[in-house]
C-alpha cells in the first residue's frame, strides 16, 4: 500500500516525499512538471509525469501501485497570476481536482489530505483566524481551494472516504539537512524573493503595499516552516486512518510579520543591505492572514521544531545558495 504524491516535484511536495521515505514508507508521485522539477525527488521514488486531471492514468496508477492515501498539493497557487487568469486557475484547482477525487472514490482511496490555504478566508474579521471564520476569498485562487473544500465535504457525507483540508498560511524555509528547497523558477514568495536579492540575484525587492491597516502599514503573514508542515501531514494521515474522521485546520504558527519584518529578517541573516522599493499592492493581498493554530496541534498532537523567522530564513538562504551553485 503507498501514498500518492501529487505535485510531488514543487516545493512543498518534494518535502513531503522525503519525509515519508524518510520513514520507508511506499511513496509515488504525480506531478506534470509545470512549476516542479524531476530532480527534486529521489531517483528511487516511482514517478508518473502526468496531469492530475487525466482520471484514466490516475485510476492506472491507484490500481498499479495499491495507492492506499493521497496527498494533493498539484494547483497552480499564486494569488495575482490567479487574478489575471481565473478561468486557468479553476480548471488547474478545482476541475482536476474533482477529476483525483473521482478517481480517489472510483479506486476505493479512503484517505485524502488536501492542500488549502489561508487565502479562504480573505480579509478576516477575528485575527488569528479561526477556522470557523466566514470563507469569504479575495482571489480566484482563494475560491479555487475553498470550492475543492466543499466538493471534499459533500464527497465525503456519502463515501467510505476522510479527508482532511489543511489551510497553510505561508510556507517557507527549506530541509533542514539542506537536501532540497524550494526552486520555483521568478517566485513571487517574499521570503525567496528577498533571499534571491540578497544573493545579488535580482536587482531590488519592491514592498508591494504600506497602507494596510497593519502596524507598519505592509502586508502580515504568517510564516511557516515547510518541515513543520510536512511533518504535520503524517500527523494528519495518521489521524484520518485512526479516527476514520474528517479534519478542517489551520497550518500556521499564530504569529505575524510585517514586509519590513522579513525583509529585515534576511539583511541580518546575510549582512546584506539591498534596495527596497515601495509600489502598489498586488491585486487580492489581504493585509493580515496569521493562523490560530490550536486547532491542529489539539486533534493530531502535532508539535512544531522550528516556529523562528531566523531559523527559516537561514534554511531558504542555504537553499539559495546551494541552487546558485546548482544553477
Ligand atoms: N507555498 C505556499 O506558501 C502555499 C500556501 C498555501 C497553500 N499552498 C498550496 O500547497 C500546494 C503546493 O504548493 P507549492 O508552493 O509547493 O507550489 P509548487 O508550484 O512548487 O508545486 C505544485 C506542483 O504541482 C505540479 N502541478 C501543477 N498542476 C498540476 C497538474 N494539473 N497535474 C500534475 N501536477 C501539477 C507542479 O508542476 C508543481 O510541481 C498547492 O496546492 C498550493 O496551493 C502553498
Ligand atoms: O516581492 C514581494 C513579494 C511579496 N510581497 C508581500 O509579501 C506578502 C507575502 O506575499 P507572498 O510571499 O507572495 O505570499 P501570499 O501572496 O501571501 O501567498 C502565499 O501564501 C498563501 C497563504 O497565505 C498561499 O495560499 C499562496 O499560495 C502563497 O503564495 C504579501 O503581503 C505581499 O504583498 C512583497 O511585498 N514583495
Amino acid at each position: 500500500m503507498a501514498t500518492l504524491v501529487t505535485g510531488g516535484c514543487g516545493y512543498i511536495g518534494c518535502h513531503m516525499v522525503l519525509a515519508l521515505r524518510d520513514r520507508g514508507l511506499p511513496t509515488v508521485v504525480i506531478d506534470n512538471l509545470a512549476t516542479g522539477f524531476a530532480w527534486a525527488i529521489p531517483a528511487e521514488v516511482p514517478f508518473i509525469q502526468g496531469d492530475v486531471g487525466d482520471g484514466a492514468l490516475l485510476d492506472q496508477i491507484i490500481r498499479e501501485h495499491q495507492i492506499e492515501a493521497i496527498i494533493h498539493f498539484a494547483a497552480s497557487s499564486v494569488v495575482p497570476d490567479s487574478v489575471a487568469d481565473p478561468l486557468g486557475y479553476y480548471l488547474n484547482n478545482t476541475v482536476k481536482s474533482q477529476a483525483l477525487i473521482a478517481a480517489a472514490v472510483r479506486g476505493g482511496v479512503k484517505t485524502f489530505v488536501f492542500s488549502s490555504t489561508a487565502a479562504v478566508y480573505g480579509n478576516p474579521e477575528i485575527v488569528p483566524i479561526p477556522e470557523d471564520a466566514p470563507l469569504k476569498p479575495l482571489s480566484p485562487y482563494g475560491a479555487s481551494k475553498a470550492m475543492t473544500e466543499q466538493m471534499l465535504a459533500d464527497t465525503a457525507k456519502v463515501h467510505d472516504f476522510h479527508y482532511a483540508a489543511l489551510r497553510y498560511f505561508n510556507v517557507a524555509g527549506a530541509d533542514p539537512q539542506g537536501r532540497v528547497g524550494q526552486s520555483t523558477l521568478k517566485a513571487s514568495h517574499l521570503i525567496k524573493a528577498a533571499c534571491e536579492t540578497a544573493l545579488g540575484q535580482r536587482e531590488e525587492m519592491k514592498v508591494f503595499g504600506t497602507d494596510f491597516d497593519t502596524p507598519d502599514g505592509t502586508g502580515v503573514r504568517d510564516y511557516i516552516h515547510v518541515s513543520d508542515l510536512v511533518e504535520a501531514h503524517l500527523d494528519v494521515l495518521e489521524y484520518l486512518r485512526a479516527n476514520k474522521t474528517n479534519l478542517i485546520a489551520n497550518c500556521g504558527y499564530g504569529r505575524g510579520f510585517s514586509v519590513l519584518e522579513v525583509l529585515a529578517a534576511v539583511e541580518r541573516a546575510t549582512g546584506n543591505k539591498f534596495p527596497v522599493r515601495y509600489a502598489p499592492r498586488r491585486a487580492g493581498d489581504p493585509a493580515m492572514a496569521v493562523a490560530a493554530s490550536d486547532h491542529l496541534r489539539a486533534t493530531t498532537g502535532w508539535t512544531p521544531r522550528w516556529n523562528d523567522i531566523d531559523a527559516i530564513v537561514a534554511h531558504a538562504l542555504a537553499w539559495e545558495r546551494k541552487l546558485k551553485d546548482k544553477r
